[in-house]
């Protein structure tokens, strides 16, 4: 059955991640990125999530899974390497909680996908679990086509659009602004960092004559 793409506000949601390995870490980083309430259960753990605790980012109890450990929990992801604590998290969650288990594919009610990410611009890669490794391949493929700039890029195009759709202008002019506002010379400006004169154009968009003129 073909999972639904979603992208899913975290912040301040608590999620539970079992085990505190490299694929924990690999997790859990993302989850961080996103303002999630993290609790991780393991007797040991990396040194960079020993660090993140330490840094208050993350809560760690140091202790074997406990199946009451799941209550309260939005998003739990079991990452132990023993199959049969990864099954007893999943058998301790209700249908309610989005559930992931690592080496269960068939058990998880969300995968994780590979992502570029460039600010707020993401795109999030999915092969149904076929292959994780190709995931992993286009989203390195994909991270030489979509620089850094996108981020920036990405930031400008929100602002321009939020003045745009709250102007006084006509519904026709908005809907041309803001097909115009796509055209690559905005992103090759932002590129070579002419933002002078990215923003003048666009300003020149929004007030139907050059910017300069006022
Ligand atoms: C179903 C899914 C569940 C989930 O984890 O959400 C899952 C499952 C499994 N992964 C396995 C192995 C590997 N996974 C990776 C890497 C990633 N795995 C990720 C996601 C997913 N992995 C979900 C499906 C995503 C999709 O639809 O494609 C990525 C994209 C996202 C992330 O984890 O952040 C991240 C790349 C991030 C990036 O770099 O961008 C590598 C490569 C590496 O580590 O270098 C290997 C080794 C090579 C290989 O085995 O192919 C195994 C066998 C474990 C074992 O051997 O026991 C299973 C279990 C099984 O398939 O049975
Ligand atoms: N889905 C994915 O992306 C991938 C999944 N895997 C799977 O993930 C598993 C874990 O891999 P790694 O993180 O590399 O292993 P790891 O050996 O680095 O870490 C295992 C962690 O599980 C913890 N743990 C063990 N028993 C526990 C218990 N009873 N309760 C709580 N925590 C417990 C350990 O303390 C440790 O922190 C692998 O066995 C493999 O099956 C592997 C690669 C990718």
């Amino acid at each position: 059955m073909r999972h639904y793409p979603m992208m899913v506000a975290l912040h301040q949601k608590r999620c539970l991640v079992v085990g505190g390995g490299q694929v924990a870490e690999r997790k859990i980083q993302s989850l961080l990125d996103t303002g999630a309430d993290v609790t991780v259960i393991a007797p040991s753990c990396t040194a960079k999530l020993e660090a993140w605790s330490g840094e208050g980012l993350i809560d760690i109890a140091r202790r074997p899974f406990e199946q009451e450990d799941v209550v309260h929990a939005v998003l739990i992801i079991a990452a132990t390497d023993d199959p049969e604590v990864n099954l007893a998290v999943h058998a301790a969650c209700q249908p309610h909680q989005w559930v992931n288990i690592v080496d269960r594919p068939d058990l998880c009610t969300f995968t994780v996908p590979a992502v570029v990410e460039r600010g707020d611009m993401q795109i999030a890669i999915s092969t149904g679990g076929n292959n994780p490794g190709l995931a992993k391949k286009l989203r390195r493929q994909l991270e030489e086509w979509f620089g850094p700039e996108y981020g920036a890029y990405t930031q400008f195009l929100g602002d321009v659009r939020q003045r745009v759709l709250r102007s006084n202008l006509a519904e026709s002019q908005k809907r041309a602004i803001l097909i115009e506002l796509l055209d690559d010379r905005f992103l090759l400006w932002t590129r070579s960092g002419e933002f002078e004169r990215r923003d003048q154009e666009a300003e020149r968009l929004l007030h139907g004559r050059d910017a300069t003129d006022q």
